[in-house]
């Protein structure tokens, strides 16, 4: 049976909100603007905001081995709640989709309980140690969407290197989560200034942009497709520019805490602020924001990272990284970033939708007849509180906890299928 979604506004291609219709059927947008069929199901949009299902291209699920912390089926309810419908996962689990076995078994978890669409990452190297390289070629024939050790840098360059060379043979994607071991000097923030009133071991910025100088040489020689996670240094901002203009393959992703935050809004020594990269001077964020705006930086990421409470109890020093993401992305940017007129709601949704999509070859991200009926209701108007007790996800390790923010989603359609709808 067909599903009529009435009294819905989405963007057109110059950016503003007109009222339309849409019609599912079959998982698939038939129709937009037009008629209820009959006997077609029908959705009140109650006049909100409808975009293409959210697409984050890093994100940490954490089953299989670390169930304790998230699971496929709390992370893609999250992810759901969010507005996500498309979603890569990180492949820093145990075991590590580093052979066709492994990844085959991430797949049949997925299948048994995922909500959103799930797309595995295959690992650079066997169990992300950095020594002996994966089989690119094999992984990506049996569905890894792309190649990374993200959670940890991959120091050698000749093995960086060489995982290029075969990635470009295959046209697969290297994502580099990208720190020298070199240069942590066992940090937990950013070696600046919070650090030191603190008193907390820091990361220089160029632990990271080393690293992106190093690879996009390397993405050059190779012919390689070369994605960086999480970018957060100004340094490594100005990288990936060069790179681009040199015309070497390069794209990249920013997170929102890392364009909503810097570390002077470290308020103690808490670990739900600590994520890696850290949070970084206000320098840095400016640059984040103007390499967005200049398209520098390609899409937005929200590296959802959930630990839980026990882990995060005790202060930076004895906690892992990482903070959840999901849930607050999108109002979070708005409020900040569209309400203030930094970012038009074309560009935020642009970035976590078809920009993403293009950068690894997905089929998603806009709503046309045709597509994968995956879309995200957003009452744009709706105002409340982030309260951490209140996600779908396992992990409650946010920075956000009590920000008040507009645009929440209200209703995510996946595939046809509502998979999440607001809790009145
Ligand atoms: N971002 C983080 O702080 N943590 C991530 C790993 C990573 O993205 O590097 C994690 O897996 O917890
Ligand atoms: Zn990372
Ligand atoms: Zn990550």
């Amino acid at each position: 049976m067909a599903t009529f979604i009435e009294n819905i506004k989405m963007l057109n291609e110059q950016g503003e909100l007109v009222e339309t219709t849409i019609t599912i059927d079959e998982g698939k947008i038939i129709a937009i603007g037009g008629q209820k069929p009959d006997g077609a199901q029908v959705i009140d949009g109650n006049g909100n905001f409808v975009a293409p299902g959210f697409v984050d291209v890093h994100v940490h699920l954490r089953e299989p081995g670390f169930e304790h912390k998230e699971t496929i089926a709390t992370g893609t309810r999250s992810a759901a709640r969010g507005g996500f419908t498309t979603i890569c996962a990180m492949p820093n689990t145990k075991p590590v989709p580093d052979s066709v076995e492994n990844l085959e078994y991430v797949k049949d978890l997925i299948k048994k309980s995922a909500v959103v669409r799930v797309l595995p990452y295959g690992s650079l190297t066997m169990n992300e140690a950095g020594e002996k390289r994966t089989n690119i070629a094999e992984l990506k024939s049996h569905g890894a969407v792309a190649f990374s050790d993200d959670g940890v840098g991959v120091q050698q360059a000749s093995t960086m290197y060489e995982q290029m060379k075969d990635a470009a043979k295959v046209g697969a994607i290297v994502v580099a989560h990208c720190e020298d071991n070199s240069l942590i000097y066992g940090g937990v923030m950013h070696e600046g200034k919070r650090n030191k009133e603190l008193g907390l071991p820091g990361i220089p910025s160029v632990c990271e942009s080393v690293q992106i100088a190093r690879d996009v040489l390397l993405a050059e020689a190779a012919g390689a497709r070369y994605h960086v996670c999480h970018v957060s240094t100004k340094e490594s901002v100005r990288t990936v520019r060069d790179a681009k203009k040199a015309g070497i393959r390069v794209t990249a992703e920013v997170c929102p805490h890392h364009l909503l935050l810097e570390e002077m809004d470290i308020p103690s020594d808490d670990a739900n602020w600590k994520m890696n990269p850290p949070l970084r001077s206000s320098e840095d964020k400016k640059a984040l924001i103007e390499g967005l705006l200049d398209g520098t930086i390609d899409c937005i990421a929200t590296d959802h990272a959930p630990h839980t409470q026990e882990e995060k109890c005790c202060g930076m020093v004895g906690a892992p990284f990482g903070i959840v993401g999901f849930e607050t992305a999108f109002p979070l940017l708005y409020t900040n970033f569209v309400e203030t007129g930094i970012f038009t709601l074309k560009q935020l949704v642009d970035w976590m939708t078809i920009k993403p999509a293009e950068i690894f070859d997905l089929p998603y991200g806009k709503i046309e007849v045709g597509a994968s009926a995956d879309l995200t209701i957003i009452d744009l108007n709706k105002e409340k509180t982030v309260d951490a007790n209140e996600f779908y996800s396992k992990g409650r390790n946010t920075p956000f906890n009590g920000w008040k923010a507009k645009g929440w989603p209200v209703m995510t359609i996946f595939e046809g299928n509502v998979v999440y709808k607001e809790e009145e």
